[in-house]
């Protein structure tokens, strides 16, 4: 069902700083900073020949990922981001299985225009999961 490791996402306590280290340290080319109010982060995706890495900085006084980074103060892999051709489907197959969908269970826009989901980290071996729609 799952097809394509669209991202890996990172999340950090500071966003320039990470960036400053993919681009300048590591040699990548990365985005600009888009602010995602509905999903309460920053994001900035650095563009790699087989996939992306998104860097995540806090957005707001809600941000998913607060908690995180109280538990991670350093940053570090917060999720996958794998694509699917038919979320809805595959979020029925999912919670048919018995897996969690995070939230309303409704898909939401995401960074790239597109449906995403979340499924709970601890149903899929302790790691937080994100579904795209192709
Ligand atoms: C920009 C849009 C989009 C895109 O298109 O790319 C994005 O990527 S947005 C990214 C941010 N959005 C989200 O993460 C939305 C979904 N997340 C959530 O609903 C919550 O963050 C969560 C996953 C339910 C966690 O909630 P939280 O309140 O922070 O923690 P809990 O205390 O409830 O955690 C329970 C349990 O799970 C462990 N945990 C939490 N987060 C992760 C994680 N990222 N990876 C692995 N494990 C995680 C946490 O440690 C707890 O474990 P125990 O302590 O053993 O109970
Ligand atoms: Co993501």
């Amino acid at each position: 069902m799952i097809g394509r490791l669209n991202h890996v996402a990172i999340a950090v306590p500071d966003l320039e700083a990470a960036v400053a280290t993919y681009r300048d340290t590591l040699g990548a080319e990365v985005s600009a900073v888009v602010a995602q109010p509905e999903h309460g982060v920053n994001t900035v995706f650095v563009l790699l020949p087989n996939t992306k890495v998104e860097l995540l900085g806090v957005l707001g006084e809600n941000s998913p990922i607060a908690k995180f980074l109280e538990r991670n103060p350093d940053g570090g892999i917060h999720h996958l981001c794998y694509e699917v051709d038919d979320i809805r489907a595959a979020r029925d197959r999912l919670v048919a299985a018995g897996a969690r969908v995070l939230g309303s269970g409704e898909p939401r826009i995401g960074a790239h225009g597109k449906p995403v989901l979340f499924l709970h980290p601890k149903d899929f071996l302790g790691t937080l999961v994100e579904l795209e729609q192709a």
